[in-house]
């Protein structure tokens, strides 16, 4: 039965979730925000159905509430959401990028028998507003929900079916205090040293604008998330104050042995912290299978001739399959070429492995390769890890 949604904030990742709902599921979509001139805007690109700047009469006869609100915000909307009639079998939900918190003062919508499921979709964007927001935004990215152990299985696989149907995310069940540990190391400290570089460097320049100037890859690499929304960022520093401590300390720690080494001339030591990360980052999951999104690939062999890509890309097209990108691999003495091929959706790989056996390429491909991932995208249950 199509469900009646409310989005509490219409901003990226809201209004990125209310296109989702409207473009891939028989939602109906209430957003709720206070800027109305972006609710308009969202009604107009056809994110929602209806806006309303009013809490009660966005979240009435709600079956699914998102809140979608900086964190500060969503904890004092729970609160509010406690003094509202909501429906029956009403599941609430957040966006929040801090789990522990919020998770803990959802407790009170718990005692008035409604059901909260924590969330956190892990992309996004340094920029922020409805006009930033895109459809598929988390195609493929990790999407985690923190369910308090007694939460239904019934409630998170509905929840669950209707947010992979609508976002194409990869949804994953975690304890908040470990989600916190783990989203504090990986984004909230960068972000945290990504804004002192960059103040750091803004002091040097107000007094030779020439640091601005030779600023170069590196370091716009490194800081573009350095750009991001203040209130956001605030709210979620102050919200994973106790993990960002202890992962401060030992930030700090890491510098403090580059320090040393670079004082005393320690060449050695210098190169075995580089020979490390270096090692480390090239351990990155190269299928992006992290933060961002998630490659599903294989390999075929191919005539090293003129028009073999457009062959093999036409062939793929011809049977309705998303390739999401190609590229030539090696070329080898024998004249075969390997061809790279790269699919967002599992079962695009899968249909591709098929039809290219079918049409007579070698296929070389992990069996396995996203199998645990159909076979679970058929019941709604996410993994817990
Ligand atoms: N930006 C990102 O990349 C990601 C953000 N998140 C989380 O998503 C949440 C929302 O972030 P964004 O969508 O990026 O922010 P945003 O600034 O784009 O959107 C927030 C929306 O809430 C509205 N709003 C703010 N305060 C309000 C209030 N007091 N009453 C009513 N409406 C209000 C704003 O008008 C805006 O439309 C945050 O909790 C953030 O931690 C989660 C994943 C990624
Ligand atoms: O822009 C980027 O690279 C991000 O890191 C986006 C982001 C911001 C906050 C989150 O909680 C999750 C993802």
């Amino acid at each position: 039965m199509p469900e009646r949604v409310a989005i509490l904030g219409v901003g990226l990742i809201g209004g990125s979730l209310a296109l989702d709902l409207k473009e891939r599921t028989g939602a109906e979509v209430i957003g709720y925000d206070r800027s109305g001139e972006d609710l308009h805007f969202a009604e107009a690109i056809g994110a929602i159905d209806e806006g309303k700047t009013d809490l009660e009469q966005a979240v009435k006869d709600a079956d699914i509430i998102i809140i979608a609100l900086p964190v500060e915000k969503i904890k004092q909307t729970i609160d509010s959401l406690c003094q509202l009639p909501l429906r029956r079998g009403c599941i609430v939900t957040d966006v929040g990028s801090t789990k522990s918190e919020i998770v803990e003062r959802a407790r009170k919508l718990k005692e008035r028998g409604i059901t909260f499921i924590g969330g956190h979709p892990m992309a996004g964007s340094h920029r922020s507003g409805i006009k930033a927001a895109r459809s598929l935004l988390f195609e493929n990215a990790y999407y985690v929900l923190t369910p308090e152990p007694d939460i239904p299985v019934s409630d998170v696989q509905r929840l669950s079916r209707l947010l992979y149907l609508a976002t194409r995310a990869e949804l994953v069940i975690m304890d908040p205090v470990h989600h916190d540990r783990i989203v504090g190391a990986i984004s909230h400290l960068p972000h945290i040293i990504a804004a002192g570089l960059v103040n750091q460097v803004g002091d040097y320049n107000e007094s030779n604008e020439w640091f601005h100037r030779l600023a170069a890859g590196g370091f716009r690499d490194l800081t573009r998330i350095g750009a991001s929304h203040p209130i956001m960022w605030r709210d979620i520093l102050l919200s994973n104050r106790t993990q960002l401590i202890r992962l401060l300390d030992d930030w700090i720690a890491q510098m403090s042995d580059f320090r040393k080494a670079v004082a005393e001339r320690d060449a050695e030591r210098i190169e075995f912290l580089f020979d490390r990360s270096r090692k480390l980052r090239r351990q990155l999951p190269d299928k992006k299978k992290g933060i961002l999104s998630r490659m599903y690939e294989c390999y075929i062999d191919v005539p090293d001739k003129p028009g073999v890509i457009g062959k093999v890309a036409t062939l793929l097209g011809n049977e309705n399959i998303n390739l999401s990108n190609i590229g030539v691999m090696e070329n080898r003495e024998d004249s075969q070429g390997v061809l790279r091929l790269a699919f967002k959706q599992v079962k695009d790989f899968r249909n591709a492995v098929v039809c290219l056996r079918k049409a007579g390429y070698t296929v070389f491909a992990d069996e396995e390769e996203g199998r645990e991932e159909h076979e679970r995208h058929q019941d709604f249950t996410p993994q817990t890890v």
